[in-house]
């Protein structure tokens, strides 16, 4: 049997389940729809490139993240959009495998994220993912992404090293272009990318005078997520971090307003 096939057989039998085990809620990740469903329970369909002809509730993110982490995604924006309660039971589907859920936040995320959710943001937010659970050449590598408000990111910035992306036109968007930036992981600082996903710089310091800026993050974490805090609030960018010890966060306005740890899950 074709892919396809599966996951038309899981979807009804995700029907099923929902109906039998009074479900709160249906998250279907990755398939297509092609008719509308009779179920009386709150979808959500998640993936990238999701076909949404029933203006159904969507969850744009990509699904190279893996069914677990889309999984833990789907639970908390159902709990943020009053889709579901905490403890609830939810079924998730995807082209291979069906299961069963209690609600829960399992993610730190706040629902500022889930509308920063565009194109740029999600491809960036992936290689993050990719960078803290693959590392550079068997080591662990930390990094900074820093997107959107270039000019002013760039005023509140220096080149601590040549810049490798100088004079080519890298965009984030642009399939082939992921291995290229990781490439340039390993360098100190961070990347600049603009809000359209050219990669302007790697190994940008961030220039933030702390004596003037206040920024709201816990206190153990060190210079680099202080750094990317900063830039977060001096200008509109956001940025997003991966630590040496496997952490994705996003930042906005001096917060995070995402902390996820892949290797975790
Ligand atoms: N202002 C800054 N701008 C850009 N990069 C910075 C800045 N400050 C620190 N970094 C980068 O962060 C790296 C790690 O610094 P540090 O260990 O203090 O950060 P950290 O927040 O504890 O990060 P990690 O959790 O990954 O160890 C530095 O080597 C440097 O590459």
């Amino acid at each position: 049997m074709r892919e396809n096939g599966y996951a038309e057989v899981l979807l009804k039998k995700a029907l099923e389940l929902t109906r039998r085990l009074d479900a709160k809620a249906l998250v279907i990740i990755g398939i297509k729809l092609k008719k509308p469903l009779k179920v009386s329970v709150p979808i959500l369909l998640v993936g990238k490139e999701v076909d949404n002809h029933n203006s159904l509730k969507t969850l744009p993110l990509p699904l190279s993240l893996g069914t677990k982490n889309l999984v833990n995604l789907a639970s908390s924006f159902m709990i943020a959009e009053g889709m579901i309660e905490e403890g609830e039971i939810f079924i998730y589907v995807t082209p291979s495998t069906l299961g069963i859920r209690k609600a829960k936040k399992t993610v730190e995320v706040k629902d500022e994220f889930f509308s920063q959710i565009e194109h740029v943001f999600q491809e960036v937010l992936e290689l993050a993912i990719e960078l803290s659970l693959e590392g550079r050449e068997g080591k662990p590598v930390g990094t900074i992404f820093v997107i959107g408000d270039t000019k002013n990111v760039m005023k509140y910035s220096h080149q601590m090293a040549p810049n490798p992306f100088k004079g080519y036109k890298i965009n984030i968007l642009d399939k082939e272009s992921k291995e290229i930036i990781k490439e340039f992981a390993f360098l100190d600082g961070a990347f600049v990318i603009s809000k359209s996903g050219r990669v302007l710089c790697a190994g940008r310091y961030l220039d933030i005078d702390f004596k003037r800026v206040s920024v709201n993050i816990p206190s153990g974490l060190g210079s680099r997520h202080l750094a990317a805090a900063g830039i977060s609030k001096v200008t509109k960018a956001i940025a997003i971090t991966v630590s040496e010890s496997g952490i994705v966060r996003v930042f906005k306005d001096g917060k995070i307003i995402f902390e996820y740890n892949p290797r975790l899950h």
